[in-house]
């Protein structure tokens, strides 16, 4: 049986679709990342796994129990950590804790053993009598993960976890759900980072509600097409322009100060390129050949399907 399954999965908002004809399976113990940009229509599909909303059109089953017919009960089997998760900042972590102790019934007898043991997992055990409300963010955010935890579930649901963290503490917390994984548990995580997605065991790449791809992140990189070549130069954001307007069918991407050009022919394109940022007065600080990251892969799907923005 797989943890999550979902057919043809469809939401809409008056006009707007926001999850349009989601086909998807998880396998138990398997790391799933939905990844896509704001608004791609993530929190969406997780609201509905979570049973928390109705689909308008399709069907959802979290380890065999549908999501509408079976709600309550899949409730039992699911944490999930929505991104602005209900922590109680006049409440210290230790009382969060038992707060969602509390609110999922956990028995009473050992409860504090559970708590302490997630406090420990989660490195919370030193700020355990601190207010929520004065943890750093991404203290916050384990947290929180500890309190969806608090029932033992079975599958995990994560809601952009690590959005705004700074990057140790989400190298942190995803040391964390390796470490859930490893004892079995399903996690299905969103995320706008494409970092995070390469740690996924397996990624949907979603836009504007629809599934583009989904596959392990080595066989998302085999779609890409052609080989990638990183450009720094003095001015990135003209360099991108001016590539663009060079290479009608080449993707330009542009990823911080590195611009990517996607090229059929390496040795043509580095020419071209070193020859146009002459022409133009822009320093070249560095040219290679790259191997494809997610989010090449990202941009030379969405320019396929005419959606790039
Ligand atoms: N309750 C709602 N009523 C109307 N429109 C909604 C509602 N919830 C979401 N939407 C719209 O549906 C689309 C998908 O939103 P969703 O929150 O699922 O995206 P997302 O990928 O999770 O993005 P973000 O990371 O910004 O939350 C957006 O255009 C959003 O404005």
């Amino acid at each position: 049986m797989d943890a999550i399954r979902t057919h043809n999965l469809t939401r809409r908002f008056d006009g707007l679709t926001a999850v349009d004809r989601l086909t998807i399976s998880v396998a138990q113990g398997e790391l799933f990342g939905l990844v896509g940009s704001d608004g791609a229509g993530k929190t969406t599909t997780m609201r509905m796994l979570a049973g928390i909303m109705d689909p308008t059109d399709g069907e959802a089953w979290v380890l065999g129990r549908h999501s509408v017919r079976d709600s309550e009960a899949i409730k039992d089997d699911i944490g999930y950590m929505s991104q602005r998760f209900g922590l109680y900042p006049d409440l210290t972590v230790m009382e969060n804790m038992h707060f969602y102790a509390d609110i999922y019934g956990l028995p009473r007898r050992g409860r504090a053993e559970k708590i302490d043991r997630l406090l420990t997992f989660s490195n919370l055990t030193p700020f355990k009598n601190r207010l929520a409300g004065n943890l750093s963010g991404g203290m916050k955010q384990k947290l929180g993960l500890a309190c969806a935890l608090v029932h033992t579930p079975k599958v995990l649901f994560l809601d952009e976890p690590t959005n705004g963290v700074d990057p140790v503490s989400r190298r942190d917390f995803w040391r964390i759900l390796y470490q859930l994984l490893k004892e079995g548990v399903t996690i299905f995580v969103t995320t706008a980072y494409l970092d995070e997605a390469d740690r996924c065991n397996r990624v949907g790449l979603i836009h504007k509600g629809k599934l583009l791809a989904c596959d392990t992140p080595v066989n998302l990189k085999q779609l890409m097409r052609g080989a990638i070549l990183e450009i720094r130069t003095s001015d990135p954001r003209r360099t991108a322009r001016l590539l663009r307007n060079r290479f009608s069918d080449a993707t330009v991407g542009l990823f911080g100060d590195r611009v990517h050009l996607v090229t059929g022919d390496p040795g043509t394109g580095e020419t071209a390129a070193v020859s146009l940022m002459s022409a133009e007065g822009i320093e070249l600080l560095g040219i290679r050949q790259i191997e494809p990251s997610l989010e090449d892969v990202f941009v030379s799907v969405l320019s396929r399907q005419g959606g790039a923005q």
